[in-house]
């Protein structure tokens, strides 16, 4: 081996939390400048600077009832009517009152708004009642002062905060965009379709990786899917090149060791590929890795090796792409809920242990699953996430301990 040879860069696994500090710092710095996008196409996206509101919110002082906006004492005489949507006439003259709308601008000189089921008629047509001594109103800036931030940069752009934009006077918001993803499924025992058997097992990963990644915010295109990939070099390289002109991100399944058909370090070696991260001190999963490769436009894209073992290269999803993908969309690295252990999980010697749980989210306990073998699916189709049991360390029962989770829906596992 050279010097040069990535495989003898391979060596030295590096620790789980920097690994993922690393690659979370090499994505912040690839994050691509924000552009703006109007609110109906913003979902998913991540907000490039601070939330501030361009007025009062609200941003005139509204009536939350419908009633009569009164001035001076009762009974009033009526004097007109304010409607939500224009400016009304100022009640100057004492003993006067106009019908207001609940949404309507309270009138300039309004003493309060009477609701229209505490007020009655006199004779002559006059309207009377007793106001509450709470204002029956919104006033100017009880939400929020113009100017003032609401949420800072980097948020995930979600409905409540379309909702809040649009609220408070933008059209468009400025966001980093999803990033492109790819996937590459490498290994020629894989079975696209039909049962396995024979020495031939169904590619589990080329269905399930895209859904995850699309659940970390990205956009991955059918067609960006490309698998089984032919296991020669030529092939690898072929297949990386042309991912890489089209993606942000390309996910490899597969070929992360050294076997005789693991071609995955010598193809980013031939499209000049820079690790970031190459191999990491966790189980299962550690031959994962991820590279930089600067494209002849001079952007940054970045390769994610996933370890071909279904369950290690979701571990890999969580560990390394996730926080990578946070970068790219200029996120804050995401930090870990806790959860307390229910039972003991072993550990795993000078590696971090990610260990499947499933969450009690009403007594905020972590509970391991069964079938959690690294070629396994079983335990990680009924785990909310994996617990983090750091080196040198057993899970002890009581234990709070960190959970790296899954990017499922909140209750979305009955
Ligand atoms: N001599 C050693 N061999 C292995 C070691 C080791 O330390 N020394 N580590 C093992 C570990 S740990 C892992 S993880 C795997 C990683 O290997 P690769 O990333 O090179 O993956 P492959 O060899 O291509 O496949 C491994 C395994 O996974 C199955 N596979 C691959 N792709 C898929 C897919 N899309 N869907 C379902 N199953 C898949 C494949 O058939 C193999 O059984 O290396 C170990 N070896
Ligand atoms: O680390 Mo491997 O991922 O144990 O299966």
């Amino acid at each position: 081996m050279s010097a040069a040879d990535p495989v003898a860069a391979a060596a030295q696994p590096v620790d789980w939390p920097q690994a993922r500090a690393r690659v979370h710092a090499a994505g912040l710095a690839a994050a691509p400048p924000a552009v703006a996008v109007p609110l109906a196409e913003a979902d998913g996206q991540t907000l490039a600077e601070p939330l501030t509101t361009l007025t009062d919110l609200p941003a005139f002082p509204t009536s939350s009832v419908d009633g009569w906006a009164v001035h001076g004492a009762p009974p009033w005489r009526i004097v007109g009517q304010a409607l939500a949507g224009s400016v009304p006439t100022p009640l100057t003259e004492d003993g006067t009152t106009v019908e207001i709308a609940t949404g309507a601008m309270v009138p300039v000189g309004a003493d309060g708004v009477l609701r229209v089921e505490e007020s009655t008629r006199t004779e002559d047509g006059r309207v009377t009642g007793a106001l509450r001594p709470a204002p029956e109103w919104r006033a100017p800036g009880e939400e929020a002062r113009a100017g003032e931030q609401l949420l800072p940069a980097g948020v995930p752009v979600d409905p409540g905060l379309i909702g809040l934009a649009a609220s408070c006077g933008y059209d468009s918001l400025p966001v980093r965009r999803a990033p492109r993803a790819a996937l590459l499924v490498f290994g020629d025992e894989l079975l696209t379709s039909g049962r396995p058997g024979a020495g031939r097992v169904r590619d589990a990963l080329g269905p399930a990786v895209p859904a995850w990644l699309r659940r970390y915010g990205c956009t991955v295109d059918p067609a960006d899917v490309t698998g089984p990939v032919a296991d020669t070099l030529p092939a690898h390289v072929a297949a990386l090149r042309a991912a890489l002109d089209r993606a942000d991100l390309v996910c490899t399944t597969g070929g992360t060791m050294h076997g005789p058909v693991d071609h995955l370090h010598p193809a980013l070696a031939e499209v000049g590929a820079e690790y970031v991260v190459n191999t990491v001190a966790v189980r299962p999963g550690f031959p994962m890795m991820v590279a930089r490769v600067v494209g002849t436009d001079g952007r940054p894209r970045f390769v994610a090796g996933l370890p071909g073992n279904p369950q290690s290269a979701i571990v890999a999803l969580v560990s390394l792409v996730a926080p990578l993908l946070a970068g790219l969309q200029g996120r804050p690295l995401p930090t870990l809920p806790q959860a307390v252990l229910a039972e003991p999980i072993r550990g795993r010697g000078n590696y971090t242990h990610l260990a499947l749980v499933r969450i009690d989210s009403t007594r905020g306990t972590a509970h391991p699953v069964q079938h959690v073998g690294s070629a396994m699916l079983r335990g990680l189709a009924q785990a909310d996430g994996f617990a983090v049991i750091p080196p040198g360390r057993q899970g002890e029962p009581g234990e709070r301990v960190a959970v790296v989770p899954l990017p499922l829906i909140f209750g979305e596992r009955p």
